[in-house]
């Protein structure tokens, strides 16, 4: 995913705006000037606070918003354009998911994967061996006759998505389909997902609040603030260097990133005169991730450092980790600069006396 102009992304945002008619005639700009590709393939995450533009955005992909301003293109095709029989055949293209799984009641696990496939006039036999062939990739084999009443939040999402599958869209959506489900059954979920993106080769895009589902499946992500993408790019990259405060305050919640708050209530912009700590951010990455550089920064460069917070995880197959630290303040260029000579990240966050 990138700011570029590349032609053969999955999904193309380029300049998009649009604008809503607000109370008393005052528009409300929901979104502004994005510009987005996601490439064939990718697992791209959208992560915004409420309001910040992420339903109006993924909304634009299947033609149920239009833009105000700029394209949206979505295999080649330009969504906002498209009408009549060109917009259905682009919605073939597209399936999405929901929070709130959106299955029909009356309908059966069967009746449900086979809606789409009937609104697009497909004869009854096929139908029957396309709604076996997907009920066994989402693993509800003898579930098929039960209605959404007798299924859990989890078997509700699994015919959500085979039913999202029925017309072999070439894009999925996903309008955070694992906010109503429980931690486990989320992870079991995203899972489906992601053997579904590698199985198929199917680019999908989800927007979500929740930085936890981003680091488990998406290969890139953007965050959305007041209607702009305000940093983008492979979630690895954003996860070890997040630029942006919103991305940051959302790696807070995922991540070794929030100061205790007694630090944190004294941390001053400016080195005080007089004797201080230096407030450093050390970000592991890759295969430094493990290494004890702290102790080294003992031994060998005789600098004592406090471990204030932080944490070790895993972004996809990769291991990171934040620490947050402090140090005597006359010493910190000095460790800044032996951590960054061994591969680390570093950045200076502020200081107390
Ligand atoms: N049909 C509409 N008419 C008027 N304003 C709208 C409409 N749809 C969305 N908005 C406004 O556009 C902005 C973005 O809304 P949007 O639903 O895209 O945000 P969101 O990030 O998906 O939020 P949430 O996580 O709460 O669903 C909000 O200020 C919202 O009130």
């Amino acid at each position: 995913m990138t700011g570029s102009t590349a032609t053969d992304a999955a999904i193309r945002f380029d300049g998009v705006g649009k604008a809503f008619a607000g109370p008393g005639g005052v528009p409300v700009h929901a979104l502004d000037a994005v510009t987005l590709a996601v490439e064939p393939g990718a697992i791209c995450g959208i992560i915004g606070r409420s309001g910040a533009g992420k339903s109006t955005l993924l909304r634009m992909v299947n033609g149920l918003e239009r833009p105000t301003t700029g394209t949206v293109t979505v295999a080649g095709h330009d969504v906002g354009r498209a009408r009549g029989a060109a917009l259905r055949r682009v919605r073939r293209e597209v399936g999405m998911i929901f929070q709130h799984f959106n299955l029909l009641a009356s309908r059966t696990v069967a009746g449900n994967i086979a809606l789409p496939l009937e609104i697009a006039g497909t004869p009854a036999g096929p139908i029957r061996a396309r709604v076996a062939d997907l009920i066994d990739r989402v693993g509800l084999r003898g579930l098929e006759g039960r209605y959404p009443a007798e299924l859990s939040g989890g078997q509700k999402q699994r015919v959500g998505i085979a039913r999202a599958l029925a017309t072999q869209p070439k894009v999925l959506l996903s309008d955070e389909a694992t906010s109503a489900l429980d931690p486990e059954t989320t992870q079991t979920v995203l899972r489906l997902l992601a053997d579904i993106n590698r199985d198929l080769g199917l680019t999908i895009l989800l927007i979500t609040h929740e930085m936890a589902v981003v680091r488990d499946i998406a290969s890139h992500m953007a965050v959305i603030e007041g209607g702009r993408i305000v940093e983008s790019g492979p979630t690895y990259d954003i996860f070890t260097n997040p630029t942006h405060p919103t991305t940051q305050s959302f790696l807070g919640g995922v991540t070794g990133l929030t100061l205790p708050g007694f630090i944190a209530g004294r941390m001053l912009e400016q080195r005080p005169d007089g004797p201080a700590q230096e407030i450093i951010r050390v970000t592991f990455a890759g295969a430094h991730a493990t290494d004890p550089m702290l102790s080294r920064l003992a031994v060998e460069q005789g600098i004592a450092s406090n471990i204030l917070a932080g944490a070790i995880e895993e972004v996809g197959p990769h291991p990171f980790g934040n620490l947050l630290i402090s140090v005597d303040a006359d010493r910190g260029a000095q460790a800044r600069a032996y951590l960054e000579r061994h591969g680390l990240l570093t950045k200076v966050l502020g200081y107390v006396r």
